[in-house]
């Protein structure tokens, strides 16, 4: 495990990290030697689609964290406007047979290690997050997010359906109201309106700021006894958790037969035709 002093890239000048993996490429981790806080930054340019390579660092950088006694997990992105702009769409649009199974069950991996960790976790949402980028932010368990971006399960929007384990982990944080309207809408929160219905936690002015305020949550555990902590967090979660782990294969099932339909495969062709339009004016 390398183990290089990265002073120049923490955010507190007097504070030593310890940046634990770098021969991940698309994620990294820092942990800060003072708090034992992990920083996990997804890096995949230009958006952070979560293809399967990003799915596939994002799961060995959660257990990295967990194994190395970790206080506590901060999920954040290198992207100054993006946190991640979800599934990378071009996984699913035409796929490869082989790969979309893998990158299906991969996602179910990721989810299963944050919604499940054993550790405190954090999001610092540093930018826009909509769908899968979503999904990331709101498995941990608090988030703080910076003004002007927008956040949200929009699958019904790109005429796609949001599985039961997406709906579970919005049910974990909003009212049951308003997790089925705006998942039956695609609604994508702006930051006031995410904290008003309490899919954020709080707002910071900068990304420093953030990333501290998620500290400061996760320092709320300090003097908490980690065992209890940890099996009462897994006592919540757990039949969700077990849900999916019973139900993998015919989630992967579903999944695959609903994104192979001609319809579907239309709709994310046309919005992923805009998508391109859009970034070309
Ligand atoms: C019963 C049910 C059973 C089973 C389930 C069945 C179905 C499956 C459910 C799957 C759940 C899906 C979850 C998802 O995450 S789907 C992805 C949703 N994401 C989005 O809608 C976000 C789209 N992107 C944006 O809104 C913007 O790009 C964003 C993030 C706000 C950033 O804006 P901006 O900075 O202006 O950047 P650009 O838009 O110019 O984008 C730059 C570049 O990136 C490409 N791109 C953006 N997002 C994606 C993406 N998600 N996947 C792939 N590519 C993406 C974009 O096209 C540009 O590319 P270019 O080549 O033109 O540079």
């Amino acid at each position: 495990m390398m183990r290089t002093k990265l002073l120049s890239l923490v955010p507190r000048a007097t504070v030593a990290c310890r940046h634990m993996s770098s021969a991940t490429k698309l994620t990294t981790v820092e942990v800060n030697d003072k708090t034992g806080i992990a920083t996990l930054t997804m890096n995949r340019p230009p958006v952070n689609g979560l293809n399967l390579e990003l799915l596939r660092d994002l799961q060995q950088s959660i257990e990295e964290i967990e194994g190395n006694k970790s206080c506590g997990l901060i999920l954040t992105s290198s992207n100054p406007t993006i946190f991640s702009a979800g599934l990378d769409i071009l996984e699913m649009y035409k796929p490869d047979k082989e790969r979309i199974r893998a990158f299906w069950t991969q996602l179910q991996d990721v989810w299963l290690a944050l919604y499940g960790s054993s550790v405190p976790t954090a999001a610092a949402i540093n930018g826009h997050s909509p769908a899968g980028g979503c999904l990331l932010a709101a498995s941990c368990e608090y988030r703080v997010m910076l003004p002007k971006f927008t956040i949200g399960l929009n699958e019904t929007q790109l005429g796609i359906v949001a599985p039961q384990w997406f709906m579970s982990t919005y049910l974990s944080i909003l009212p049951r109201r308003e997790a089925e309207r705006s998942l039956n809408q695609g609604r994508m929160f702006t930051t006031e309106e995410a904290l008003r219905v309490g899919l954020v936690d709080e707002i910071a002015s900068s990304k420093e700021e953030a990333l501290a305020k998620c500290a400061d949550f996760i320092a709320t555990f300090a003097k908490v006894n980690p065992l209890a902590r940890s099996l009462t967090k897994q006592q919540f979660r757990s039949a969700d958790l077990q849900q999916l782990e019973n139900e993998r294969v015919q989630d992967l099932e579903k999944f695959l037969f609903f994104i192979n339909q001609p319809a579907v495969q239309k709709g994310l062709g046309i919005y992923l035709e805009s998508l391109k339009k859009k970034s070309k004016n």
